[in-house]
This record gives C-alpha cells, structure tokens and sequence, in this order.
C-alpha cells in the first residue's frame, strides 16, 4: 500500500513487509488490503456530436439514458458511418472508482459484476480488460454468454457528455456469485445507485446481498448516486438504502438536491449526516465538500481561513479526522470544503469521471487507516477508532487534486499514478 500524502518522515509506516512467499495479483482476503467493488460492466464508447444528435433519439442530455438494442445500433452504425468514434474505454462508474483506487494505492481491488465468457481480440470486452489495472482482481467476475454493456459516451460542442446505456448482460450478476468472504475482508465495499433500476434483473438482489454481507462484517458501505434522474426516480428506494446501509455518500451537487430537497451543497450535505457518517459533494468549477462526524473532544481546529456559507464557520474542525458516527461520545459534524485544483485544467473537454476520481482518492484514505490499523495496531493513530488516516482538509486536497488529473487527461481512468513529487500534497501545489 503506498499511502496518500507525504509521511515517510512524520510517521512510521511499515511500507517494506517481508515477502515470505511469491507475490499473487489474485486477492488473499485474509492477508491482504482490498476494496472490494459491484458494478455493471461497461465499455465506454467514446463519440463527438452536436445537440442536434441528441434530440434525434431522445436522449436527455447530461444524464444516463438508457437504451434497447436497436437503438443503441441506430446509434452506433451512424457514428461509425460518419467517423465519429474515437475511442473505447474500460467504464462503469465503480469500475472505473476501482481502477483509480488501486492505481493511486498501487494496492489490489475486487471488482464483482459480468464478464462475457468468450472475448474476441478488439471487441469491448477486450478494451474493458486491457485498460483496468492489473491490481483489479477480476477472479470473481461471473461469465456471462453475451456481451458486457456497451456506454455511447456522446460529448457536445460544450463538453457535456451525454451517456446511452445498452445494457447486454451487464446486469444478469447473480447472487451465488457473491463471495461473504471477500466483502467481510474489504477495507470497504463501493458501490453506485444504477443497478436500482434494474428491479427485475439480478443484479439488483446481488448489490442488496453485499450490503447485507458489509453491514453484518462492519464494512464501511460507500455509495454514489451515479446521475439526477436515478434519484429522482427511485429517490425513496435509496434512501432507505442509504439510511440502512451506507456509511459514505458520494454525489454531486445536483443528485445532492435531488435526494434532499436543498440546492445549496452545505445544507444538502448536513441534511445527508442525519442518514451517513460523511458526504462527498462534487460540485464541478465550485470545488467539492467533505463533511462528517468527529469526536468532540478529539477535534482539531484548521489553520486554515474560516470559511462562512450557509452555516457560519463551517471549516472550523476540518482538522480533524472523519469518524463514523457510531464510534464517537460525543459527535460533532465538520464540514471542509476546497475550490478546483489551481483553478482547473485551462481547457475541459469534457468533465467524464472527475466525480468518480474524488471518490477513489477518498477510497485510498480510507484504505490506508484500514491497513495502518491492522499493520500497527498501538499507533496512536489508532487510539479511537477512525473511518480514514487523514484529516477532512487533507483529503479534500488530494481528492481535488485527482479530479484535477482525470480533468486534464481526458479520461475518467488514471493512466498512472500521482508524480512522486507531489506525494506532498502540502508542498508547492497547494502554496500558490
Ligand atoms: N469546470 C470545472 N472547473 C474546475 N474544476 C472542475 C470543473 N468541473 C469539475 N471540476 C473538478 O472536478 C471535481 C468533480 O467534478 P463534478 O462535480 O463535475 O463531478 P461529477 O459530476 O460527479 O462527475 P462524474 O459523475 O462524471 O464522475 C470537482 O469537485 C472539481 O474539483
Ligand atoms: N454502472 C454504471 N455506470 C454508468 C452508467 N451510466 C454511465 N456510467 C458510467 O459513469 C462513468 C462516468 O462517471 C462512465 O465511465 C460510465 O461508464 C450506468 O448505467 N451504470
């Protein structure tokens, strides 16, 4: 596990474990650090159109569409015969969560879903294997006949990008193929709202296994919500499953509002703590918040400037390090918020992932206090039982700096790693 941050020298880290046998990419669940992860298998089909595309085959823009076959081959062969594809992508939003998790912590993950069980040379299937990392343990994919999900990633003249969902197999994922073990061992399980509307396919009882499995083994459930209109459709649904189940939420500003009525990011946030123990809110050029619960005797007071929004003073303990809230005497909430990264790229085209990236450094927080704990269980790091290593500004920091890679590579999957240099994320960056 490579941690996030520059610790080498104000703590102790037992980075250099003696191997004692040869090392295995598949998953020990037992001895190793993971984050195990459900999603639907996506290939992301990457083409440029005008508005004008869009309105043709009703799709909404901005939003997940989803499509049948036929449409999804009108589309396709048009695309195909006007030059417009220019690239396939491994996608899925947890696929993709995965991926950068374990490309930031250079650690293992667990991806659960389809995989087709017959993958012709250049078809998606084979784009999907050859751009995840070698560190995604895709050992408990269940095989499925015909395809994986085909995502027509439809980007316009304004960066927006548009998706038309056709599904294929993605969501025939059953139960049986859950494995109790690999979830109860996770450092935390990750997964997103989309498998909800596909009431009658698998999938559905499969994501609702997991959570099962998680909240009895005590791991940190993470969701995110995927798209606006998901929560608007079945917003009842999730949050009785974010009330029941789900320790992080992830979102933007705009799903925010959905689920909980308030537009403003601060208020949307607060109002997610009476379900969650901490709110990851995107919120595009605004930046992103990171809010949740610490103990009251254990907060930390930022050096930072005081920040005043819909609640007064609300960066005023983002020093302090996130709890779940059952762990705490006597919670108090913290709010910490950051604006984009220098600024952002100085050209988006488009904003694919940024969202999903946060959440993947978020991941790797959390997944390094899970490994610290194990590895050196009397630090004082450990003394209370804390949900991530760092403190609330911190990961604001290092999320915002992944959005910021995802934002100007292009791509909602990181090709590498953050440059060495920066594994500060106090140093220069963050000064000017
Ligand atoms: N226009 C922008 N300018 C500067 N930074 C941006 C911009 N858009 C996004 N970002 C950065 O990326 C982060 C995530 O963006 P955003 O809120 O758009 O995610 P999202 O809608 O959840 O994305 P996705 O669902 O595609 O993963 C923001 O918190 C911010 O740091
Ligand atoms: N799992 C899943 N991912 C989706 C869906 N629609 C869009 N995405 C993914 O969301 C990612 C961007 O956040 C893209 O890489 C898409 O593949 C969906 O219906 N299900």
């Amino acid at each position: 596990m490579k941690f996030p941050g520059r610790r080498k020298l104000r703590h102790y880290f037992p980075v250099a474990v003696d191997k004692t046998s040869l090392p295995r990419l598949e998953v020990q669940p037992k001895a190793d650090t993971y984050i195990a992860g459900l999603d639907e298998t996506i290939v992301d089909v990457i083409a440029e159109v005008d508005g004008n595309f869009l309105e043709r085959y009703g799709i909404r823009k901005g939003l997940s569409n989803l499509v049948n076959s036929e449409v999804a081959t009108a589309i396709y062969e048009e695309l195909v015969n006007h030059n417009r594809i220019s690239d396939h992508f491994a996608g899925g939003t947890i696929g993709n969560t995965l991926h950068n998790y374990s490309v930031l912590a250079d650690d293992k993950s667990v991806l659960l879903g389809v995989m087709s069980q017959s993958i012709q040379l250049g078809s998606p299937e084979y784009h999907y294997i050859c751009h995840t990392s070698s560190k995604v343990d895709m050992n408990h994919l269940q095989a499925v006949p015909g395809d994986i999900g085909r995502g027509i990633t439809l980007i316009t003249e304004d960066g927006e990008r548009t998706f038309a969902i056709a599904p294929g197999e993605m969501d025939e994922l059953t139960p049986e193929s859950i494995s109790e073990e690999i979830i109860a061992n996770s450092a935390a399980f990750v997964t997103c709202a989309y498998p909800l509307r596909h009431a009658d396919k698998p999938i559905k009882s499969s994501l609702l296994k997991c959570l099962d499995y998680a909240s009895k083994h005590n791991v940190p459930v993470i969701l995110t919500l995927g798209t606006r209109h998901l929560v608007e459709e079945y917003r009842e649904e999730i949050t009785d499953i974010i009330k029941r189940h789900v320790s992080v939420l992830a979102m933007n500003e705009e799903e925010a509002s959905a689920l909980t009525g308030h537009d403003n990011p601060l208020l949307a946030a607060e109002k997610a703590l009476d379900w969650v123990d901490m709110v990851l809110l995107t919120a595009g050029p605004e930046g992103l918040y990171l809010c949740g619960y610490t103990e009251s005797l254990s907060r930390r007071e930022t050096t930072h400037p005081i920040k005043s929004g819909a609640i007064a003073d609300f960066n005023q303990w983002e020093f302090s390090r996130p709890k779940r809230k059952k762990d705490c005497q006597t919670p108090v909430k913290v709010f910490s918020h950051i604006d984009p990264y220098m600024g952002g790229p100085e050209k988006i085209r488009n904003t694919n992932g940024a969202g999903d990236g946060a959440l993947s450094a978020l991941l790797h927080d959390i997944a390094a206090n899970h490994f610290h704990r194990i590895e050196v269980p009397n630090s004082s790091k450990h003394h209370e039982r804390y949900l991530a290593y760092s403190s609330f500004a911190q990961i604001c920091k290092y999320a915002n700096r992944v959005s910021y890679e995802i934002l100007s590579q292009n791509s909602p999957r990181l090709s590498k790693g953050l440059p060495e240099r920066e594994d500060s994320l106090e140093e220069s960056y963050w000064d000017r």
